[in-house]
């Protein structure tokens, strides 16, 4: 005989197989939904392909349109979707009825138990053939209620449930029930709550490599930033682990949804390091969007360049300051001086003419006047301006025209003057030198010799500052070839503004200083084309929405870099100031205000954890209080009930210490199924990768301003004291290393920090 036990149990069973089959019958009509509709899209396809000869300009447009269409629907119809239907919410009677597709949130009677309504949520809009709403997409208004319902406000919401399914297979219900003072009833029967709900189902399981979407999950908070207005700039900040990221990607994909005309200009997503990126570039895709968002690192925000090389911080303060904007102006100058010839001769109207030093300077000063046009592109001045030169030599004894016939027939010399003489191999050699193109990196390569940088650097780095700067590029080749940092990066996008694109001599030589006053010359097709490539390629290089994460991070020259690529644009801007690794928080905030300047701005704050369990979080909250007085600790959804671990190493000998690393690694390896990271100060980085040598893929080890972002299910920071020491900024970024983990954290302290009795480090100890 069953117990009374068994016999809930079992009933249990039963209602859950029963709630999963209906989950099933209502999956497999999307699908058969879904395969009709694919098979539209296909013969949309084939009859535009058909149309190809149907000659009209109209006929082509609309066809082209069609086809863009039906593609695009393909596609995202093909798209593998694990979860395709993932939420269902059962609503009671509205009190109004729907407006502009907006259902009414509010009740008629919030005592009504009955549920007069069942929608559900997917990753895509289904129609059935009547255009009822198979699934509703889960960026529609009408989904809206699954994310925002709270027990305190639950609006209509009686109960919410999220599916989880494989393939086509429905493996799973979680609810939530939402009005538990009601007994609600669909079809006269009670609704049955299966589950422990969902969030914490999605939070305890095992990571892997890549993150994953939380669109079944996403809770009020985060859905309020994720579905906030576009205009202007949307400024969230929240501790780690508070989704932010998360957040930050479903952003991207709402405001497609939204408004993709607007949004096929491009939605940029800057991220701090490569290795957060691929860590999330699988996100949109798995929300069905990809193509319009560029997810890229700061270090590779200019095309044809990926930084490869870390900065010390004491290099990383100076070049990011907003001080290099000036020494950079100073070094392009210099660097197109850089063994310029001192004396222009060439022979015309049967003398020789010179200019000489002096002569030079001046014209170049007057090349350049106070206009801010780029170096390279005032090349057509600069000759324009020697030739000028040359004559007023080549007239110096002629008395001056007396009438208006003389006066056009010097010009007319002058004009066949010009024509000689630039066509002459001295002077074209001599522009070639004295006005060379200067490329970025050239200047950057002519920055390695630092009494060369000392001597432009004066008042804006101190001649200290300048030998650290000479330093960090003492590899680079004379014009500049090598590994560049994230920092240099910023610096050549700065140099790319002051010098501009070298000119193309194919064409006539625009002078730029009249496509400033606003003159424009009768132009020839070969330079309206040319004028009108450049613009095609300056505006690849502009977005219509920003978001960027980790903005704690960013300095002032990163900012100036990414404001260039968003003068149009609007702003999603995430980031905790608490991680922040940059050690001039107002210089930043002064620099994005710039940036801004003027767009409204709405702020939103992220206040729980949903990484770390309530035990790591708590050793976590201890270095914030020493990192950031004052800065509130989210607080963690759950707990695992393991306490992080304090291990130490007496004895200095690095081996021992990478010895014992590898144990606390290979202990973690057996407690949890997923990912295991090893956190170490950026310069222990070629040490610690010997000693996990061998332990798998499943092991992962990075330095401490690599882990920005990123989640394991166990990390091991090893060396805590040394990640703190390692700039002003240390305490911060070993807050970072601390808050990795999902479920086990061990803390490997050396010598330089031994633990009390209760096995904490001092630096722990708070
Ligand atoms: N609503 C949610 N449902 C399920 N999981 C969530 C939810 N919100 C966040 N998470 C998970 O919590 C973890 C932390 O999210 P995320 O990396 O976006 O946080 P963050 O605020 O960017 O953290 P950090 O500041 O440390 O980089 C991720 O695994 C994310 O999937």
């Amino acid at each position: 005989m069953q117990s009374n036990t068994d016999t809930t149990a079992t009933d249990h069973e039963t209602v859950r197989a029963r709630e999963i089959a209906g989950e099933q019958r209502h999956l497999d009509n999307v699908y058969h939904r879904l395969e009709e509709k694919l098979a539209e899209a296909e013969y949309i396809l084939e009859d535009a392909a058909k149309r190809v000869h149907v000659g009209t300009p109209g006929a082509l447009a609309e066809r082209d349109a069609q086809v863009y269409r039906a593609g695009a629907h393909l596609q995202r119809l093909n798209n593998e979707f694990e979860d395709f239907l993932f939420g269902r919410v059962d609503l009671q009677q509205a009190d109004a009825p729907e407006e502009h597709g907006i259902p009414s949130n509010t009740p008629l009677d919030p005592a009504d138990p009955v549920v007069a309504e069942t929608l559900h949520i997917g990753r895509l809009g289904v129609l059935d053939a009547e255009f009822g709403p198979l699934v509703i997409d889960w960026r529609a208004p009408a989904a809206a209620p699954f994310y925002r319902s709270t027990p305190l406000e639950p609006g209509r919401v009686l109960r919410r449930r999220v599916i989880r399914s494989k393939g086509r297979k429905v493996i799973g219900v979680e609810d939530d029930l939402l009005r538990p003072d009601l007994t609600p009833t669909l079809d006269g029967v009670e609704l049955p709550v299966v589950g422990d709900g969902a969030l914490m189902a999605s939070l305890g399981r095992a990571r892997s490599h890549t993150m994953r979407d939380i669109v079944s999950s996403i809770q009020k908070e985060q859905d309020e930033v994720i579905r906030a207005a576009a205009a202007g700039a949307t400024l969230v900040t929240g501790g780690p682990g508070t989704g932010k990221t998360a957040v930050a990607l479903h952003r991207a994909a709402f405001l497609l949804y939204q408004d993709r005309r607007r949004y096929a200009g491009g939605i940029l997503v800057v991220s701090p390091t490569p290795l957060l990126v691929s860590y999330t570039e699988g996100v949109l895709p798995s929300l069905g969007e990809e193509g319009q968002v560029a997810i890229r690192a700061v270090g590779s925000l200019v095309d044809g360049i990926e930084a490869g090389t870390y900065d010390t911080p004491r290099a990383a303060r100076i070049k990011g300051s907003a001080r290099m904007v000036q020494l950079l102006r100073r070094a392009a100058r210099a660097t197109l001086e850089l063994r310029a010839p001192q004396e222009l001769k060439v022979v015309a109207r049967g003398e020789v003419l010179r200019l000489d030093a002096g002569r030079l300077r001046t014209v170049r000063g007057n090349v350049v006047g106070s206009g801010g046009t780029p170096l390279n592109l005032l090349r057509p001045r600069a000759r324009r301006l020697l030739l000028d030169a040359l004559w007023q030599e080549a007239v110096r004894d002629l008395p001056r025209p007396a009438d208006h016939y003389a006066r056009e027939r010097r010009q007319e010399e002058k004009e066949s003057f010009d024509e000689y003489v630039s066509d002459e191999a001295p002077f074209l050699a001599f522009l070639d030198a004295w006005w060379p193109a200067v490329t970025p990196r050239r200047v950057l390569g002519t920055l390695k010799q630092s009494r060369h940088t000392n001597r432009i650097a004066r008042g804006t780095v101190t001649p200290e500052e300048s030998k650290v700067l000479a330093a960090s590029w003492r590899h680079l080749s004379e014009h500049g070839e090598g590994e560049l940092s994230a920092h240099d990066v910023a610096l050549v996008d700065e140099l790319q503004l002051l010098l501009g694109e070298p000119a193309r001599p194919k064409f006539r030589e625009v002078d730029a200083a009249d496509l400033l006053t606003g003159l424009d010359e009768v132009t020839t097709f070969a330079d309206r084309n040319a004028r009108q490539r450049e613009r095609v390629q300056a505006e690849r290089t502009e977005y219509a929405h920003v978001i960027v994460d980790e903005s704690q991070d960013l300095t002032p020259m990163q900012w100036r870099m990414i404001g260039r690529r968003a003068r149009m644009a609007t702003w999603t801007i995430v980031g905790d100031p608490a991680q922040s690794s940059w050690p001039f928080p107002q210089e930043a905030q002064a620099a994005l205000d710039e940036v801004l300047s003027g767009k409204p701005r709405r702020r939103y704050t992220l206040t729980v954890n949903y990484r770390n369990p309530a035990e790591i979080a708590e050793v976590a909250a201890k270095v914030l209080a020493l990192a950031a007085p004052g800065t509130p600790s989210p607080s963690a959804v759950r707990h695992v009930g393991v306490e992080p671990r304090f291990a130490a190493v007496t004895d200095p000998s690095p081996e021992l210490f990478g010895a014992a690393a590898r144990a606390e690694l290979e202990l973690l390896l057996g407690e949890v199924d997923g990912t295991v990271a090893l956190v170490v100060p950026m310069d222990r980085r070629a040490e610690a990768a010997r000693w996990t040598e061998g332990l798998g893929e499943r092991v992962v080890t990075l330095g401490s301003l690599e882990a920005k972002g990123l989640e394991y299910d166990a990390t091991v920071v090893a060396d805590p004291t040394g990640i703190a020491g390692e700039s002003e900024a240390g305490l911060r970024v070993l807050y970072v290393a601390l808050t990795r983990a999902t479920q086990r954290l061990t803390v490997l302290s050396g010598p330089d920090d031994l633990p009390d009795a209760a096995g904490t480090p001092a630096l722990l100890r708070g």
